[in-house]
């Protein structure tokens, strides 16, 4: 290609009508850009209004990837200033729509795809990446995607979503990303058949082929890239466990669905019980859903009692676990994973076999919805749990917004208007008998770019659970006693880089103490962040 169109079509370098009279000629583009020279704020606001003239979110999620394949600039410009309008569009819940639909609406290839046919040839393949540092890669096998299940590799909108959202966020450099899908197939019969699938077509792949897949592209990833962070994102549950507990003492990595999501809810759960003001022993918390999310929040949250000198045995009684067949027990007759019987409880007898029998007999101070169901936090559960506190913590987490337990409106009125609620993904302010309730978005965007940014700038080893109780308390820090009272308990999203920031630093800071830190200590750890962050401007 030659050099004018190769600057002009290369998203990282194109600047449209921004390029000004000098470089024109300097790079041989006279001619070939309409006469007016605009910056990046009079194009923002074209793209603006050409993003708000769209019908439907999914025209607008892809007009905004069309974007960023031809201007990188502008369209890290434009998401960062308007990342409220936007976060809900290349994030959930559109993305939850764009990946059902991606075999329908693909336009061009982004990120990098290792499948079964590529057994052996992993390492050569990461060659053909055409940037050649990567600090952060995030990877799924497409096999649970958000709470819509298992999608293949039409789930390449989801490392590619949480790495927008990695540079929006957090600062990370746009080239230095790498989403990745491993396809090892689809179990579901409707895109096996679907002549748009664009993965390869055959069933999931057994285990014994399986983990030596996945195995030889972390081999490969940190053979090539040696100081990359793998973030593992939307694997089923009966792999994402094992994954994150064979790899996460020996490469950097961390799974964002068990551990993010863990640490965004911990910090959701520190301010709510500032909001409540119920001890933190007498918490009685119910899940509905034992899969990465669930247990991976519990796990969070048990670090609480922990630092608060509550034995493990005594907090494990303050969590009851509901799933498709009732409440946990051990008692209750099937084989249970590690991780359920860890909260499986054996105190009862007689089985409980529905979330409102658990609901009357445990009455509950909070309900953490991470089941993938939506509705299944019904008029009679919330009304239930109503009815024995004061201020109800009702959390509809499963992502995406058809997926929630219940919706916000839902919640403030079942609850008259008493409820702290959160959710996965966004609700609009709700009006309930003349008050506005704004509902806190409890999703793992909070976390994950800011924990990424730090462990990978000081060179982490490892990404520890101090780290991840570090980045949670951190966010939790962000909301102010004032707001706490009246139900706010995440910061507004608006605030994410400064969150971000503040996150990556005291991480940094955590894994220097825990000796977890390779990179030589800095004089200042802010200035090493913010020498790094990206900000999208054509002067660079
Ligand atoms: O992507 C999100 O919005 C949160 C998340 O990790 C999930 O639901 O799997
Ligand atoms: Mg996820």
């Amino acid at each position: 290609m030659d050099k004018p169109s190769f600057i002009l079509r290369t998203p990282a370098t194109n600047k449209g009508t921004g390029f000004d009279c000098e470089e024109r000629k300097k790079y041989g583009l006279r001619g070939l850009l309409p006469p007016k020279v605009e910056n990046l704020e009079e194009q923002a606001e074209r793209a603006l209004t050409q993003f708000k003239s769209f019908a439907s979110n999914l025209e607008r999620y892809i007009f905004l990837n069309c974007l960023r394949d031809r201007n990188e600039t502008l369209f890290y410009f434009l998401l960062g200033n308007n990342l409220e309008l936007m976060m809900p569009i290349v994030y959930t819940p559109t993305v939850g729509e764009a990946c059902q639909k991606f075999g329908n609406e693909f336009r061009f290839a982004q990120g990098m795809y290792f499948a079964t046919q590529d057994k052996g040839q992993m390492r050569e393949m990461m060659n053909n990446w055409p940037n050649q540092d990567v600090d952060i890669i995030v990877v799924s096998d497409g096999s649970r995607i958000l709470g819509l299940g298992d999608l293949g590799t039409n789930g390449m909108g989801i490392p590619v979503g949480k790495l927008q959202l990695y540079v929006a966020g957090a600062g990370f450099n746009p080239s230095r990303t790498l989403p990745v899908i491993i396809d090892s197939g689809t179990n579901t019969k409707k895109y096996l058949e679907d002549k748009f699938y664009l993965g390869e077509r055959h069933p999931r792949i057994p285990d014994a082929e399986y983990y030596p897949l996945v195995d030889e592209f972390l081999q490969a990833a940190f053979d090539k890239w040696p100081n990359v962070l793998v973030q593992f994102e939307d694997f089923s549950n009966d792999h994402c466990f094992k994954l994150l507990d064979d790899y996460r003492h020996k490469y950097l990595c961390f799974n964002d669905d068990i551990q993010g999501t863990g640490a965004v809810i911990l910090s959701g759960c520190i301010n709510a019980f500032r909001a409540v003001q119920i001890p933190l022993k007498d918490q009685r918390l119910v899940f509905l859903g034992a899969g990465s999310a669930g247990i991976g929040v519990a796990d969070c949250i048990m670090s609480l009692f922990a630092e608060a000198g509550i034995p493990e045995e005594e907090a494990r009684k303050c969590f009851w676990f509901v799933d498709s067949k009732g409440l946990i027990t051990t008692t209750r007759g099937d084989t249970l994973t590690p991780q359920k019987k860890a909260y499986a409880r054996s105190d009862y007898n007689h089985q409980l076999k529905s979330l409102i029998e658990v609901v009357r007999d445990v009455k509950p101070t909070a309900i953490i919805g991470l089941s993938g169901i939506g509705g299944s936090f019904s008029e009679e559960v919330v009304r239930e749990m109503a009815k024995h506190v004061q201020k109800p913590i009702v959390f509809a987490l499963s992502n995406p917004t058809t997926n929630a337990e219940c919706t916000a409106e839902q919640a403030y009125s079942w609850t008259d208007g008493r409820c702290i609620f959160a959710s996965g993904s966004p609700f609009a302010p709700v009006e309930y008998n003349g008050h506005t309730f704004v509902p806190g978005q409890g999703n793992n965007m909070y976390i994950f770019p800011g924990l990424g940014l730090g462990s990978v700038l000081c060179k982490a080893k490892h990404v520890t659970d101090e780290m991840i109780i570090t980045a949670a308390k951190t966010l939790a820090s962000f909301v102010e006693d004032s707001e706490v009272v009246t139900g706010k308990i995440y910061p507004g999203l608006n605030r994410i880089r400064e969150i971000s920031t503040k996150i990556a630093i005291n991480v940094i800071e955590k894994a220097y103490e825990e000796g977890m830190a390779t990179l030589p200590r800095p004089e200042s750890i802010e200035a090493l962040v913010k020498a790094y962050q990206y900000n999208p401007s054509y002067n660079n």
